[in-house]
């Protein structure tokens, strides 16, 4: 049931999705949903001061409830700006989830190796840079990669937002980090554009020049410009979008993450049906082989490589 937050949402905010439709697509067993968030509850787990949205509260237990409706076996999740680097309610939810959730924290240089450890018992296993303007402050470049070098030690990766018109600018300094970076969105590519154009094709390069680069090819709900929408049973959404992520998923195998980005923070024009963005991954990764590296050898080997043969090192 959702309930009302002490918050006052943003303006325009839209909840996420209630009552998911059961895919028919059949995840493999072991599925990783690697991308997805907790809001608050705002009560227990309050929004920071410096955030740029407020959204509903999407606590743990719905999100659980989620993985269950949708098939999923665990989660990865992945610290919103809404709680800038209070990372409380991430924390809580990944140490009541029975192992079943890992997650990505957001750190300022302040932060301590005891916290940092705290962090990583907890289940943590990456940070994330954002670099999307609308969504936090500017961080110095040099505070970064401080950052960087720390968690590197901890074996964790980071993960990284930004914009396809960025990616020039960014480049140099996503070259320099020294471990496993993982994009979020495909570096969020116009889908209007060619796939064969400049840009798509500066991405692929910098994954095809950067072996320690991941791209996770989630959000078509974000990325679509001409739908159709995921709702109202519609099993082919977001037709724009899929030849971008079947391109990441057919060069790149062993290097991709999936994740329904539940619960959506954002998004203007309307909420998917968590259930039929499911339906889009065999679209995405046409073989059963594709598949199992997607939704399950990938996200093991980054986030349980202790239940693996091979961790991503
Ligand atoms: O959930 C996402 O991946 C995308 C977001 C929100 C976000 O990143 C955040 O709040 O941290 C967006 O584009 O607004």
């Amino acid at each position: 049931m959702k309930q009302e937050s002490i918050f006052s949402k943003s303006p325009g905010w839209l909840d996420w999705y209630t009552g998911p439709s059961k895919p028919v697509f059949k995840l493999p067993p072991g599925a990783v949903d690697a991308h997805c968030h907790v809001f608050g509850p705002g009560a227990e787990f309050p929004y920071a001061p410096e955030r740029k949205y407020t959204p509903c509260d999407a606590s743990k237990a719905q999100l659980y409830a989620l993985r269950e409706q949708l098939g999923f076996s665990r989660n990865v999740i992945v610290q919103a700006t809404c709680h800038g680097a209070d990372n409380r309610a991430m924390v809580d939810a990944c140490l009541s989830s029975g192992g079943k959730a890992r997650g990505v924290a957001t750190v300022r240089r302040t932060v301590s190796d005891e916290e940092l450890q705290a962090l990583h018992d907890a289940g943590v296993r990456g940070v994330r840079f954002n670099f999307v303007k609308r969504l936090v402050d500017f961080t110095p470049r040099e505070e970064l990669l401080e950052i960087a070098g720390r968690v590197a030690k901890l074996g964790w990766h980071i993960v990284v937002y930004f914009e396809s018109q960025d990616l020039p600018e960014l480049w140099d300094f996503f070259s320099a980090l020294p471990t496993i970076v993982v994009v979020d969105h495909m570096g969020r590519p116009d889908v209007s554009k060619d796939i064969d154009g400049p840009e798509f094709a500066l991405f692929l390069k910098f994954m095809r020049e950067h072996p320690n680069v991941w791209s996770k090819v989630s959000c078509p709900e974000r990325l679509s410009v001409s739908g159709p929408k995921a709702l109202d049973g519609e099993r082919m959404a977001y037709r724009d979008v899929i030849p971008f992520a079947r391109r990441v998923v057919e060069s790149f195998p062993d290097r991709v993450l999936w994740g329904t980005d539940w619960p959506h923070p954002n998004l203007k024009d309307h909420m998917p049906d968590d259930g039929l963005l499911v339906e889009l991954l065999p679209q995405i990764a046409p073989t059963a082989e594709l598949q199992h590296k997607l939704l399950v050898d990938n996200p093991m080997r980054l986030y349980w490589p202790e239940e693996t043969s091979n961790g991503a090192r």
